[in-house]
């Protein structure tokens, strides 16, 4: 009776250790982090490899034009890392510098004139814009064949239906970011917080492509937005093997509200202030310290969409430049 009570004893002790174990070990696994930087510097030396390939024959380097309505600080931080990136790749760029009362007309008067002029290839403006001037009117007055943006409608149409366009660089780096961690996506569950036209969107559209047909990622995928109940929002993420969010929400997602081992996406760029100090710190939509303790893998803020971006940009223009030649 007393031995078998041990027994029992020592068979309880072992389990509750092989579990703690197996516990322990899970919850000792961080999430390996996707390093967005260091793929963007990899993605840019390809992009300079290409050009270098395009001018060797005596044409032309690509041609990318910026502009820019009024004065936005953050807006005049992102022209300049394009600019910077398209140096470093050897894409010539201009940059055009509009007073932020400039009219509707007067906006889609340079752009009538970029699209007509050959010697450009690509022309995006950088959003946001002052109130005057309506966003996908101005998108819209873009060249399909020169929207390196991939935000004209017949783009966004084209990449709906798995036709190959230019397509919106957010979707596109964070495709390039799961392709090139080898994330299994065929047949997952994917969920999508916010649903804005220029980014939730088109990485919606992307993770439910279909692969066959272009570079879509066969996930199931839902959207969920501003008007999905926080409950509902927590079931979705529960079974969610990929999560990108772009809602622009500190903290929406912690850790608890993941499945275990699922890759995270954070797409975000939020700015908090520090009352005290003053100082400004970037975070994303993740409550980082839990989420990176549960998924399996997860993009930082900053230095993961972010960057990538830029540097699908470049892809994009060089991609216009191509088709363009092959036209004429
Ligand atoms: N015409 C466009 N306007 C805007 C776009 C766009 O794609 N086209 N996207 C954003 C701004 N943006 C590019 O323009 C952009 C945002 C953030 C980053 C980035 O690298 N972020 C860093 C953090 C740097 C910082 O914000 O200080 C990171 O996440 O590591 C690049 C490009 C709106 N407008
Ligand atoms: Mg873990």
């Amino acid at each position: 009776m007393i031995k078998s009570n041990l027994l029992k004893g020592l068979l309880c002790d072992l389990k509750t250790s092989c579990v703690k174990n197996i516990c322990t070990s899970q919850h000792a696994r961080k999430a390996v982090v996707l390093d967005g930087k260091k793929l963007a510097k990899q993605l840019q030396a390809e992009c300079a490899r290409e050009v270098a390939s395009m001018t060797s024959d005596g044409k032309t380097a690509p041609h990318l034009v910026l502009v820019q309505v009024g004065q936005d600080p953050a807006s005049t931080i992102y022209l300049r890392n394009k600019t910077r990136a398209a140096n470093e790749v050897g894409v010539n760029s201009t940059t055009h510098r509009l007073a932020e009362n400039v009219t509707l007309t007067e906006l889609l008067h340079l752009l009538q004139s970029l699209n007509d002029d050959p010697a450009v290839n690509g022309v995006l403006v950088q959003l946001p814009l002052p109130p005057q001037l309506e966003e996908k009117v101005v998108c819209n007055a873009v060249h399909p064949s020169k929207d390196v943006d991939g935000f004209h409608a017949t783009n966004i149409g084209r990449f709906c239906m798995d036709v190959p366009c230019l397509a919106p660089c957010t979707a596109l780096a964070v495709g390039e970011l799961l392709r090139r961690y080898d994330i299994a996506t065929f047949g997952l569950n994917a969920v999508v917080c916010g649903r804005s036209k220029n980014v939730g969107l088109p990485i919606a559209l992307l993770l439910h492509g279909d692969g066959q047909r272009q570079h879509g990622l066969d996930c199931t995928t839902t959207i969920c937005h501003r008007y999905t109940p926080p409950a509902v929002l927590r079931q979705h993420l529960s079974n969610a093997d990929i999560v990108v969010t772009a809602a622009g929400v500190p903290n929406l997602i912690r850790g608890e509200h993941l499945k275990p081992g699922c890759c995270v996406v954070d797409v975000a760029v939020n700015r908090i202030k520090n009352k005290d100090t003053g100082r400004v710190k970037l975070v994303g939509d993740c409550h980082f310290e839990s989420c990176v303790e549960v998924a399996g893998h997860i993009s930082p803020v900053p230095g993961g969409v972010g960057p990538l971006t830029v540097a699908m940009l470049m892809r994009n223009t060089i991609l216009a430049t191509k088709q363009q030649r092959q036209l004429t």
